[in-house]
């Protein structure tokens, strides 16, 4: 067997030597020698030459590879070492790729705190570069160096690309022939790709697509309201759920009627993208591709699978189009429609898109679109359970704009707090970590000129956490700074770039905002959520991820129904709440009810005898900031002091308490304060109080609403700053809306988890200007308060954080850590993730208007603003399509600009550290910590779970 395949290989070489030497008139020599030394010499001599072409072919290789992988990336590193960058010396033939994933499983290994502080645990091995090598720093990528832009208007010229030599790398072979598609295409064909695409993107086909997002959130709510069931709250690991559910927006708005088909061609997407993860997540080595390995198969089968969809789809929409039935309400129509007309306009048959170019299009949605929505969707749900008063803010401004009904197109343009909440959830938390360009000319940028073959990567993580663009606050979750829009928000306006920017801005930025506050607005309209207490926070880069994100949800209708049992678990969700809150949140909801209580004592008393719960969190905010003692240092030191005790300090006692409470952080104290504040003390005497300035703007837009509708319920106001604001003005908007507060079904979480409030009658007044009896004792309070917050500098919501191409979420308990950092974005061979395409459009026709995105007529609501904004700001060559967007800065209805009084998170606006403990409370504290449960434990954040644990075996 052996012998004859030997014998056919002999023959097939001689064959082919023959055929050559014939072609050279060389044969009678050959037929020679063949003749005169028989058939063993021609044998040896075919192997000879077999040898020596293989030889030469193998040298040609290894000299090709070397060059590749040891002179090139020598000479790139002198030559940018000349030029004073500084990096991380190259090593062959990885460069930094070891380290990088050595460093980033180390970042990944153990939970971080519940902070946005993400940059260090995303790129841990950019950020320790840049600390070490300076802002303009390389690294390697392989043989590739990559250097660091982090100076914004560089990323605008890079972006910019206008003389098209900022071209994206060329992806991996296997990578390529995947995932083509806009995003991998330069030069003409990409001209024409997005001509055609962009009007599928445009703002008034996005309307017509409304419908079918609509469905997939009835969908996606109708199943989670059969997963709580009958059950209180109900944990859900949401990224999946999120990523089902843009998967099946995708579905349907991509194929309409065909959107099983397209469920279909979304799993295998799915599989396919993680196959690809996997086998690219080597290092890449030449050739490689053309091994068969099984997962290539697979990957190949799945390739074929999908295309044989996509074509059935296509060429029943080509029939229908034909009969004149088609729909074109979905991106294939569409496409499809926009196609022809190109076609038409030319005149010419090949001027459109191929039905394969239209494939490798529909293909591309998913993997640009799914992903990226759903990172986005389940950090928004993660952020906003860290931050209960944003979330408690958002719901009030969709209740007050939809109440029950499905959201519609005018009314999400109108969400100011949804829109900053997404734009803010955005900056902390981008899908695509950062973007990457190469240069295939010599270019300069700034003051280096690059060498054809670096890497030019702008971290867009890093530029959305830095302190000089956003101020101290950084790291914080502020949604306000967007209050007056993108431009507004930093202090160089490209330092805020999602979407990329310039001509190859992402197509789907509209979309995706649209999709998320439909979702967004449907899933507040029915659910509130928190952190699960097995969540442990772990964000880190990689496009498909399966770890869980478990969210507790509860489904607010019945929750106005729960019965007093489960009270002790609405106190212990309050208390794993403002454990996560920041000092300056804290400070926020204690101000606002401040506001109310002077705005009108009695109301305020009512509410707190009303709502036990409440008056305990509020009770215990207080505590962590350090203005009170606890109940048990109180009685401790009222014993001390022979004071008579108060019979109750309950509700009332606390009214007084948070009259204390400053308006502003940070300044001083007024006189008109310092009268309050005393009379306070007077009645008091042991009741702590923090001599800071009263009068606030936010309690003036209290008081406004109060004297507009002195009857409204004013329980929405104790927590969630700013929602008094917005409740207020929405109400003056639609005065005969439905408020939905009135309704036990339309409240919001917090609002729910204590009795309705009914408007306050004058009886009522009367009634509660004595002390209740019945209201619940300082020592009603949990004994299991989280005691790591009442240490006022303890850290809870700080910065920090990552992404990278497509963020995923993180795990939830302790888990295993497995994955791969940085799967997509890291490689050099994998086209798009991040923009890893060349490009290389000519001037003329980048600066054409076809490459302005689509997303005209947005209006001047405050809906679809990035592009807007970032049109109106950074002009046409940064953000295309500049018309259609609207100004971000404009007032939008519903949201007055943040009162200069008000507290805030912003730069410089710290809170002041609280007063030092006394051995008394600290004495109380440390008998609280031993006191914890093991599940009270579990429901503290990482850091101070550690902490307390020490703590408790320190005592011991
Ligand atoms: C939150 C959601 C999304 C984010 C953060 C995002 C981010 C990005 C970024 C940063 C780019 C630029 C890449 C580069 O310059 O190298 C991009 C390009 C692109 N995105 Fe998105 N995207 C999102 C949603 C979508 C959706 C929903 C679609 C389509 C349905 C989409 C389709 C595309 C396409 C086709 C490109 C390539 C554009 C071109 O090269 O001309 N994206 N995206």
């Amino acid at each position: 067997m052996k012998a004859s395949s030997k014998s056919k290989a002999l023959q097939r070489i001689r064959d082919e030597i023959e055929e050559e030497l014939h072609s050279r008139g060389a044969a009678p020599d050959f037929a020679f020698y063949s003749m005169a030394m028989g058939e063993s010499v021609s044998e040896d001599m075919a192997w000879s030459l077999a040898w020596g072409v293989g030889g030469l072919l193998l040298l040609a290789w290894a000299l090709r590879t070397l060059n590749w992988a040891w002179w090139t990336p020598r000479r790139l590193e002198r030559a940018l070492r000349a030029q004073g960058l500084n990096g991380t010396p190259y090593r062959f033939p990885n460069g930094d790729f070891k380290e990088n994933i050595r460093l980033a499983k180390e970042a990944s290994s153990t939970p971080m705190p519940l902070t946005h502080d993400i940059v260090p645990r995303v790129l841990p091995f950019l950020r320790r570069a840049i600390d070490e090598y300076g802002k303009i720093c390389f690294t390697w990528f392989g043989p590739v160096p990559r250097v660091t832009i982090m100076d914004p208007e560089l990323v605008r010229e890079v972006l910019s690309n206008k003389f098209g030599h900022f071209g994206k790398p060329k992806g991996s072979p296997l990578g390529r022939l995947f995932l083509r598609g806009l995003v991998s295409y330069e030069g003409e064909k990409w001209v024409k790709h997005r001509r055609i695409m962009n009007p599928a993107f445009h703002v008034e086909k996005l309307k017509r697509m409304l419908p079918a997002f609509c469905a997939c959130c009835s969908d996606l709510m109708s199943r989670w309201e059969n997963l709580v069931g009958s059950e209180a709250c109900y944990e859900l690991d949401v990224w999946p759920e999120l990523q089902s559910f843009t998967g099946d927006v995708i579905s349907r708005t991509a194929f309409g009627g065909s959107c099983e088909e397209g469920r279909r061609i979304f799993q295998l997407q799915a599989e396919q993208a993680e196959l690809l993860i996997q086998t690219i997540q080597n290092l890449y080595i030449p050739g490689y591709r053309f091994l068969p390995t099984p997962k290539k198969n697979r990957l190949k089968a799945a390739d074929r699978e999908i295309r044989a969809l996509l074509r059935g789809i296509i060429k029943k929409r080509e029939q229908a189009m034909k009969l004149g039935k088609a729909s074109n309400d979905d991106l294939l129509g569409l496409l499809m429609e926009s196609n022809l007309e190109y076609y038409q306009e030319h005149g010419n048959k090949n001027a459109g898109i191929t039905p394969e170019d239209v494939i490798d299009e529909c293909k591309l949605f998913y993997f640009a679109g799914q992903e990226t929505t759903s990172v986005l969707l389940t950090w928004t749900m993660i952020v906003l359970s860290m931050h209960p008063s944003w979330q408690v803010r958002a719901r009030q401004e969709v209740l007050q704009v939809f109440g029950e009904r499905k959201p519609d197109f005018d009314g999400l343009s109108r969400l100011k707090n949804v829109t900053m909440i997404l734009y803010e959830v955005l900056r902390l938390y981008p899908p695509a970590v950062f973007l990457q360009r190469q240069t295939y000319k010599t270019m300069k940028l700034g003051d280096v000129i690059y060498p054809p073959g670096v890497t030019l990567l702008m971290p867009i993580i890093f530029i959305h956490h830095d302190l000089n663009y956003w101020g101290k606050d950084a790291n914080e979750f502020n949604p306000e700074r967007f209050a007056e829009g993108i431009s507004k928000a930093s202090k160089d306006h490209v330092a805020f770039f999602p979407f990329g920017g310039g001509p190859r801005i992402c197509i789907g930025q509209n979309f995706a905002l649209l999709e998320a506050k439909m979702g967004l607005s449907m899933i507040l309209q029915r659910f509130s959520f928190e952190l699960s207490p097995s969540y442990a926070h772990s964000p880190h880069t990689r496009s498909v991820c399966g770890r869980s994100i478990e969210l507790k949800l509860e489904e607010r209708r019945r929750m106005a129904a729960q019965q007093p049992q489960q009270q002790q678990q609405v106190a212990n969700s309050f208390t794993s709440q403002f454990a996560v809150m920041s000092k300056a949140q804290l400070y926020d909801i204690l101000s606002q009810m401040k506001a109310l209580i002077e705005q009108n004592q009695q109301e305020a008393r009512q509410i707190l005898i009303d709502n036990p719960l409440l008056t305990r969190a509020l009770f215990q905010a207080q505590i962590m900031l350090g203005m009170v003692q606890s109940p048990k240092v109180m009685s401790n030191t009222q014993q001390a002091l022979q004071q008579p005790q108060p019979a109750q300090v309950g509700q009332p006692q606390i009214v007084h308490s948070l009259q204390t409470v400053p308006a502003k952080v940070g300044e001083q104290s007024e006189p008109g304060s310092s009268q309050s504040l005393l009379s306070a003390r007077q009645q008091h005497p042991t009741q702590p109080s923090i001599s800071l300035p009263l009068a606030s703007g936010s309690s003036q837009s209290l008081l406004s609403a109060r004297q507009q509708r002195p009857t409204q319920p004013s329980i929405s106001l104790s927590l969630a700053s700013g929602s008094s604001q917005s409740l207020l003005s929405a109400r003056q908007q639609h005065p005969t809306q439905p408020s939905p507060l009135s309704e036990p079904q339309t409240k919001g979480f917090l609002n729910l988890q204590v009795p309705s409030v009914t408007p306050i009658q004058s009886s009522q007044i009367q009634n509660i200007s004595q002390p209740n009896p019945a209201a619940p004792h300082y020592s009603n309070l949990p004994s299991h308060l989280p005691m790591i917050s009442v240490h006022p500098q303890q850290t809870l919501q700080n910065p920090g954080l990552f992404n990278q191409l497509l963020q995923p979420p993180f795990p939830l308990q302790p888990r295993q850590v497995t994955m791969q950092p940085f799967a997509i974005q890291f490689h050099p061979q994998m086209p798009h993730s991040l923009g890893l395409q060349p490009s290389s459009a000519s001037q003329q026709l980048l600066s054409q208007p076809l490459f302005h995105v689509g997303s005209s007529h947005m209006g001047t609501d405050y809906g679809t603003q990035v592009s807007t904004s970032m049109q109106k700001d950074r002009g046409a060559p940064w953000v295309l399509g500049s018309s259609e967007i609207t100004t971000v800065g404009t007032q939008l209805p519903g949201l007055p600009p943040m009162i200069s009084g008000q507290i805030a998170t912003g730069a410089g606006g710290q809170p002041p550290r609280p007063p030092p403990l006394t051995p008394e409370m600290e004495k109380a504290l440390l008998q609280q910590v031993m006191g914890l449960t093991p599940e009270q434990i579990n429901l503290l954040p990482p850091e101070q779970r550690n902490q307390v644990l020490q703590l408790r075996e320190m005592l011991k």
